[in-house]
């Protein structure tokens, strides 16, 4: 069966990593997947040309493919945009929300090639490797009543941290079975000693324990687990965790792995359809300087010929080829050490590419 990959390169850095994905994906053609690719326009590139971050053309499209690969939206240019509806995140989030993508799967995994770039020693690093899996669906993103109101003669702001026991059994039985296959540690993060929305997901988490016997369940709270992640983060396997929580944790726990260019992420939904993107943003700081990482990006190809396409050779080919790089001492500059030569966002795909021919 031909599978439909649609990709969203996006803003800023994202049509210079999407450029590197193509191609890999390409190759991946050439290597005998069957898959067929295209392109459409999401976030502020889509508000420019059709005042809409999210088109109908492209949420139709999104709806009809296998799995989406999404570079990054958002940017300066776009912040002034009064109406939060159009701004170029409503487009991401629009996708999420439309296609039920509630599975969000973080790995922070340190390339031992790159220990000298952790934010950490690397002893306090070595051979780490975290799931995170972030509800992506609901919590105080999605959650109302929101809004900014006049109230007692000034104005308001307000979100709403709402989860209903579905939402948080559904992400909690994808972190167990998650933690099942890895290392049998699943550790909730939550504010419990606070806010009731969470002393509800303790609950359930609790409540979905005795069905995983095998899995050791600890409860964590969320300043404590921030510190515990930058303290000693090898006591963590999977983590699970809200969706304002886990894009907090989840940008922390790329520091540990040399950089926020290294950490993909699959966003899955009930039937397996999912979208595929590096945590990462559009970082307007280095857009269009040809320095952008892309090495998140095509991992993110990697996750989803593991996760939708169910290509694991393939998968584990991507990330060898990501090996080999590295251990040729090729980085761009948001992995170098200090003396270490760098090289561009076009280099390190070419690099990739050729390894990924190699193997
Ligand atoms: N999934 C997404 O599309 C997504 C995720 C996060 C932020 N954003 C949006 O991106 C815009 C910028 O946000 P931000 O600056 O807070 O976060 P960011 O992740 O874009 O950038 C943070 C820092 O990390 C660096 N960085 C990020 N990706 C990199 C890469 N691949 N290689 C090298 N360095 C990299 C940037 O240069 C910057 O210094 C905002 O509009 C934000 O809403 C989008
Ligand atoms: C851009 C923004 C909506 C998004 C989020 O907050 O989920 C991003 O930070 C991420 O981590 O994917
Ligand atoms: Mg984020």
């Amino acid at each position: 069966m031909t599978h439909k990959v649609l990709l969203l390169p996006g803003d800023g850095i994202g049509p210079e990593i999407a450029a590197q994905a193509a191609r890999l994906l390409k190759a991946c053609q050439d290597a005998g997947l069957d898959i067929e690719v295209e392109e459409a326009l999401v976030g502020g590139a889509a508000y420019d040309a059709h005042g809409d971050p999210l088109p109908a053309e492209t949420l139709d499209k999104a709806k009809a493919a296998s799995a989406i690969l999404l570079g990054a939206v958002g940017g300066p240019k776009w912040d002034k945009i009064e109406d939060l509806a159009k701004r170029p995140e409503k487009g991401l989030l629009g996708l999420r929300k439309n296609l039920g993508l509630f599975g969000n799967l973080r790995p922070a995994m340190l390339y031992p090639q790159l220990a000298s770039a952790s934010s950490l020693k690397p002893e306090l690093v070595a051979g780490l490797d975290i799931m995170i899996v972030r509800e992506l669906t609901g919590g105080i993103y999605f959650g109302h009543p929101r809004g900014i109101e006049e109230r007692n003669g000034e104005r308001v702001g307000f979100n709403t941290y709402v989860y209903s026991e579905s939402e948080i059994e559904r992400i909690g039985r994808v972190a167990f079975e998650m933690a099942q296959k890895r290392g049998k540690k699943l550790c909730s993060v939550d504010k419990a000693n606070v806010l009731e929305v969470t002393i509800l997901w303790r609950e359930v988490m609790e409540r979905l324990a005795p069905e995983y016997p095998d899995v050791e369940l600890s409860h964590m709270y969320v300043d404590n687990a921030a510190m515990q992640l930058v303290r000693a983060p090898k006591q963590f396997d999977v983590v699970v965790t809200g969706n304002m929580f886990g894009d907090i944790l989840s940008d922390a726990a790329a520091m540990l792995t040399g950089s926020i260019g290294m950490l993909p992420s699959a966003s899955l939904n009930e039937s397996g359809q999912g979208m595929y993107e590096p945590c990462h943003g559009s970082a307007p700081d280095i857009a269009g300087q040809n320095m952008a990482n892309p090495l998140a990006m095509m991992l993110s190809v990697a996750m989803m010929l593991r996760y939708s396409l169910g290509e694991n050779a393939m998968a584990e080919r991507i990330e060898a080829a990501v090996g080999s790089v590295l251990d040729d001492g090729l980085r761009t500059a948001d992995i170098a050490s200090e003396g270490m030569q760098t090289i561009g966002t076009d280099a390190m795909g070419d690099a990739v590419l050729a390894a990924f021919a190699k193997q």
